[in-house]
């Protein structure tokens, strides 16, 4: 058996004071009223896979109102091993902690990745390309140790490359070097993002068109280095090419910078587009594509998991299944049938059928 996710224990975490939940190997259905704190609990076992939760929440969101300090424990079990992996916050600091040991938050990732889909991700193709280079980057980090270093690196280097741009008597020698650094890691991200988005676009657009036959998906990586017109297409080009590219564009834009104290262009301006049948989703498709999109996404990650680990992640899905139609809940029910450890939450189990509720791990959440 692959690794699972066997059970999850929280003490003044969110709304809970004490809760444990014991999870089954395939679907898990959390069923609850509005506000029982099932989406505290997903979140909590996204923060024990990922290392991070899609609230993006301060430690101390995290801790239940009045108390002092929240910990949150859950087991991981199979390929013979045991793992507990765990979260604890004290006042404003977070600690993770692997078999008792502390660990950051990269130590606690890449056992048992996991893919979230919940409703905020549903207009994922039409909001700002920061929402869709975050969804990127969020699996990436996940699967690969050097591009989690890439991203927190690239991000430190434009805020220190944009405090120097803000002086105001700016260092030329020391912009070249930032301009070097920047460039050559900036490269290597643009690189690891375009390899992923490839992997991704495979599986997505073969995702896509069994969810809406005769449609054709395609998802393209537009570098902001090389201007509005490029597209990659299927090339992923080499990392000492793109940086070049980098530097000629930071040169063009010199002026511009030091005048606006900002670091104008990188993969912190990158754009990822869809197209349906070559036209632009965000400006063409309807919400009911746009939807499919997005499950085609996040039916890839799961699929890009399996191929670069060997084994199918931890499936997330809060409170989407009210947002699908039934062609799309079905889509999804049957590919979760497929080996994916799955847990699902609901305020209506009317969106199951009868043969899913038998099979599944039915948990009815009040704290
Ligand atoms: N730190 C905290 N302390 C106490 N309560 C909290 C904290 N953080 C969140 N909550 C409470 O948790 C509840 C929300 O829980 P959650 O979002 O998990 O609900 P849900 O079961 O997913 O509901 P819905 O079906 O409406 O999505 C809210 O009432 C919120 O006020």
């Amino acid at each position: 058996m692959s690794i699972r996710v066997s059970s999850l224990s929280v003490y003044n975490f969110r709304s809970f004071a004490a809760y444990d939940l014991s999870l089954g190997e395939a679907v898990n259905v959390l069923v609850g009223r509005n506000a029982a704190g099932k989406t505290n609990l997903v979140e909590c076992l996204q923060l024990l896979t990922s290392g991070q939760s899609f609230r993006r929440p301060s430690p101390r969101d995290l801790v239940r109102q009045g108390a002092e300090a929240c910990r949150a424990q859950c087991t991981l079990e199979g390929e013979g091993r045991l793992l507990e992996m765990g979260l604890a916050v004290a006042g404003s600091r977070r600690t993770f902690s692997r078999n008792g040991k502390k660990v950051t938050a990269a130590g606690v990732r890449g056992v048992l990745p996991s893919v979230l889909f919940c409703p905020d991700h549903l207009d994922m193709v039409k909001r700002s390309a920061s929402v869709r280079r975050a969804a990127l980057d969020d699996f990436g980090v996940q699967l690969n140790e050097q591009y989690a270093r890439l991203v927190s690196t690239y991000e430190r280097t434009v805020e220190q490359r944009n405090n120097l741009l803000k002086e105001p008597y700016v260092d030329r020698g020391l912009l070249a070097a930032w301009d070097e650094s920047i460039s050559a890691t900036g490269a290597a991200l643009t690189v690891h993002r375009m390899s992923l988005l490839a992997r991704i676009r495979e599986h997505a657009a073969r995702a896509y068109g069994a969810i809406a036959p005769g449609e054709l998906l395609g998802i393209s990586y537009s570098p902001s280095i090389y201007g509005d017109e490029y597209t990659a297409g299927d090339k992923i080009p080499q990392r000492g090419e793109v940086q070049e590219q980098f530097l000629r564009a930071l040169d063009e834009r010199r002026d511009e910078e030091l005048r606006r104290g900002i670091t104008l262009t990188g993969p912190h301006r990158d754009e990822i587009l869809f197209t349906i049948d070559g036209r632009d989703a965000r400006s063409f498709a309807s919400q009911g594509q746009q939807r499919s999109v997005v499950l085609a996404w996040k039916i890839a990650e799961v699929a890009v998991t399996r191929d670069i680990l060997g084994r199918p992640p931890l499936l997330l899905l809060d409170d989407v299944m009210s947002e699908l139609d039934a062609s799309r809940r079905e889509s999804i029910m049957h590919f979760i049938e497929d080996g994916v450890q799955t847990v699902i939450t609901t305020t209506n189990l009317g969106y199951f059928s009868d043969l899913v509720l038998e099979e599944a791990k039915v948990v009815e959440v009040d704290e």
